[in-house]
């Protein structure tokens, strides 16, 4: 890893905390909690990784989640990650959770929250990374059943300032959810979707007139309808693109052909993350340094991308620039 992209101060903006489960700790809580996983080593559980869509790796993503069943695996996942964060120099992070695929095997919603938010307290404490928390709905489930997960936050409307949409895509748009988010929006959240990663542009419009979001998540499929291309730009609505995932989950053939500099090029804020960077090979530093080779970014771009980053985050206009500044600080450098 070239130390550059370890070192530039950034904000991770689209990270699924249940996607940071490593193998390595994947074992140590089948261990501690007694359940059998189908793998028996962490090789073979790298070795699986192989996926073909979005769907077949969700297949294991809410596999791999069933070991995680206390207060405790939720926090030492989260600190995990916030650890990892820290040496990748990144200074802000807005975290995905799917409580209703921890909910749904028993495990309360209290537990994830307590587990996840003590996490995130001590990181801002020890490593000085300041982070939000952005509840997801799944949106293969039932509408109902992402109001009753809306309903299970209400009491913890202080500490999770947004919510999202999730999960399969094609075939569940965000139209499926508009009461839930309006209900949400009345009740003081932002909102976020997943949107145009496997599905059409017509899920972005969506997204944006039915949802009301402040940020598309992926949205690289936006290249297909001009239009869109023109409104996201006059409104600078960030997108939250995943470049490992993308290559991951056959979204693009191959990080060559990736559209990143194309829409940078355009003008749409884009930034870049990494998803579930335990399922996708790396995290965002890793991200950034794949698109520099593969697609030849100059350090401008690179620039842009981060400083991005900060400008898409949902912090205060003078926390934004605070980050800002240090990372022009660090660019002279
Ligand atoms: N890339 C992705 N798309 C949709 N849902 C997800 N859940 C975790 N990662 C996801
Ligand atoms: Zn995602």
């Amino acid at each position: 890893m070239n130390s550059f992209f370890c070192q530039i101060p950034k904000a991770e903006l689209h990270l699924h905390i249940e996607g940071s489960l490593e193998p390595e700790m994947m074992f140590v809580l089948a261990d501690r909690n007694n359940i059998q996983l189908p793998y028996k080593s962490v090789e073979e559980i790298r070795a699986a990784y192989n996926f073909q869509n979005l769907q077949s790796f969700l297949d294991l993503y809410y596999a791999g989640m069933s070991v995680l069943q206390t207060e405790q695996d939720f926090y030492d996942l989260t600190w995990a990650y916030m650890q990892k964060a820290s040496a990748q120099n990144v200074r802000h992070a807005e975290i995905f959770f799917d409580p209703q695929g921890h909910t749904s095997r028993g495990v309360s919603f209290e537990t994830v929250h307590r587990g996840i938010y003590r996490a995130l307290q001590e990181a801002k404490q020890q490593l000085d990374i300041s982070s939000y928390l952005i509840l997801c709905f799944l949106r293969h489930l039932s509408a109902e059943s992402a109001m009753e997960a809306l309903e299970q936050a209400l009491p913890y409307k202080d500490t999770i300032p947004a919510v999202g949409l999730d999960s399969s895509e094609v075939g569940n748009p965000p139209s499926k959810f508009q009461k839930v988010f309006d209900k949400a929006r009345e009740e003081g959240f932002l909102t976020v979707a997943h949107a145009g990663e496997e599905g059409p542009p017509e899920y972005i419009w969506e997204a944006i007139n039915l949802l009301g979001v402040s940020r598309i998540d992926h949205g690289v499929r936006c290249i297909d309808d001009p239009k869109l291309l023109e409104y996201l730009i006059e409104k600078q609505i960030p997108l939250t693109v995943c470049p490992l995932s993308n290559i991951k989950l056959c979204v693009f053939d191959s990080m060559a052909k990736h559209n990143i500099k194309q829409l940078l090029d355009m003008g749409l804020c884009v930034t870049v993350n990494s998803d579930d960077p335990s399922y996708f090979g790396g995290y965002v530093a890793e991200n950034l340094q794949e698109i520099e080779s593969a697609l030849n970014l100059s350090r401008q771009d690179i620039y842009k991308l981060v400083k991005n980053s900060f400008q898409a985050t949902f912090l205060s206009a003078e926390e934004k620039q605070t980050r800002i500044t240090e990372l022009d600080e660090f660019m002279v450098k």
